[in-house]
């Protein structure tokens, strides 16, 4: 197939660029290197947008959670990553969580069955010079990522992420875990095991002294990414860091003492047949069997079965705000766009965004269409304005958005009277941009 645009990196970013071009009736080449016999260090399967860690999309509830509302504006202009993530859904409360192997499986046959798209397994080592869109994310392969460097002029920046441990169910002790959302919200969504004071030191203690994964020269000064920092690093921090993060036991109703636990440890369902479950917030790169020794000290893990470990990586993005124009071009080689977390967006949802965002901006620039870019008062238009450098960019946080974060408007003190202001405002903004 003759095609107008090449995608690289099939990825939630890559996915959705491709379709929202493709359905614009544009024809796309998606080069996507697994599935050639190339693999990142976080990916397992060949599937398009795999989801590397967690099988959450965040809150979804579009009137309290300026993530919610970006899933409801991709929603509007048709993303494949909303439309698969909702039919492949699995129960998490208000957020919207999903099987992740039906989901990539659905995107990447929706993708594949398209008219306009052609998938090519292969791996790309140089930026083109026909009109593309770069979308290899964090863990770009190192010859394009030189590539990009000797276009971009910058060094890359770098930094850690860390994935989460996943477990087998039957291997998790139900006569002491228990099934609920904390404070009731979302039913019995979770699995919760709990710990008691000496418990919990304990754990923490031996987070602290746990044996981790060795850096390497390269990676020596590399920081963390805030919105996934290993359990270990937070217990570096002090004792009660993580009770007050991911093992809280606020809003928790232990089923045998009546009280909430001292601390306690979630599980989040990760397949729709919710054989596989994962421990929430608890990323790591502590060495493997260290891991299965430290989780099976809480109750309810101590036979615990484990179908995928924590780990780390080191990944890579541009500095957009000084490299990419607003329409997420790279000023230096208008031919070239550049999506998703690569852009240094960080999140699923954030990262399928900015997909959406530069597939529209490029379909319209091929037709020949004028297109400005989303007003900063929607979800999209301050994730757009917070990569490419707009004063704005404060208003949107990417990792724990909530309207709270958002500056005040003058007038409106109640945190829920400034989120309704703020999302009927995006909405009207959304809707006058539509018709624009
Ligand atoms: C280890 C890790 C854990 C993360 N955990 C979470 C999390 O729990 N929740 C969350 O919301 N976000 C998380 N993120 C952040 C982010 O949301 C994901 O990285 C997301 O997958 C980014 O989407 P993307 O499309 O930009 O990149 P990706 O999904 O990584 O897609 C990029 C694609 O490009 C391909 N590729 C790379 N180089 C080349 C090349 N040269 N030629 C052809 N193809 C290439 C890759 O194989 C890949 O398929 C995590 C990131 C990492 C690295």
């Amino acid at each position: 197939m003759t095609y107008d645009i090449h995608i690289i990196g099939g990825g939630l970013a890559g996915s959705e660029a491709a379709w929202q071009l493709a359905e614009a009736g544009i024809r796309v080449k998606l080069s996507e290197m697994r599935g050639s016999g190339d693999m990142t260090p976080a990916h397992q399967t060949d599937g398009l947008a795999e989801l590397v860690c967690s099988n959450s999309f965040r809150s979804d509830d579009a009137e309290n959670n300026a993530v919610g509302l970006l899933h409801a504006e991709m929603r509007t202009f048709g993303s494949i990553i909303m439309a698969e993530g909702d039919r492949h859904k699995v129960p998490a409360g208000s957020a919207l969580a999903v099987d992740r192997d039906g989901f990539s499986a659905g995107v990447t046959a929706r993708l594949a069955a398209h008219p306009n798209i052609e998938i090519v397994r292969e791996r790309v080592d140089a930026l083109p010079e026909t009109p593309a869109i770069i979308a290899t994310g964090p863990l770009t392969a190192s010859g394009l990522a030189a590539s990009i460097g000797a276009a971009t002029g910058s060094d890359a920046l770098a930094f850690f992420d860390a994935i989460a441990p996943i477990v087998h169910h039957d291997s998790i002790d139900m006569s002491v875990a228990w099934r609920q959302a904390r404070w009731n919200k979302g039913g019995d969504d979770y699995i919760n095991c709990p710990l008691d004071k000496d418990q919990y030191h304990a754990f923490v203690q031996g987070l602290i002294d746990g044996e981790k994964g060795e850096f390497r020269d390269w990676e020596k000064d590399t920081p963390y990414f805030e919105g996934c920092m290993p359990i270990e690093v937070m217990a570096e921090r002090g004792p009660e860091t993580l009770r007050f993060g991911p093992m809280k036991g606020v809003g928790l109703d232990d089923p045998r003492t009546g009280r909430w636990p001292y601390a306690c440890v979630q599980l989040r369902q990760d397949n729709a047949s919710a054989t596989l479950w994962n421990i929430v917030g608890f990323q790591t790169k502590l060495k493997h069997a260290e891991q299965v020794r430290l989780f099976r000290t809480i109750s309810g893990l101590e036979n615990a079965e484990f179908a995928r470990l924590g780990g780390l990586h080191r990944n890579t993005f541009i500095r957009s705000p000084e490299l990419l124009d607003p329409t997420l071009r790279l000023k230096s080689r208008p031919n070239i766009r550049f999506a998703g977390q690569i852009t240094g967006c960080e999140g699923y949802v954030e990262s399928a965004a900015v997909g959406l965002l530069a597939g529209r901006f490029a379909a319209a620039e091929l037709r020949g269409d004028v297109m400005t870019p989303p007003p900063v008062e929607t979800a999209l238009g301050a994730l757009l304005h917070h990569i490419t450098g707009a004063a704005e960019a404060e208003t949107y946080q990417p990792m724990n958005v909530n309207f709270g974060l958002m500056p005040p408007i003058p007038g409106r003190t109640k945190k829920a009277d400034r989120k309704k202001m703020y999302t009927d405002r995006a909405r009207a903004a959304l809707a006058a941009w539509m018709a624009a």
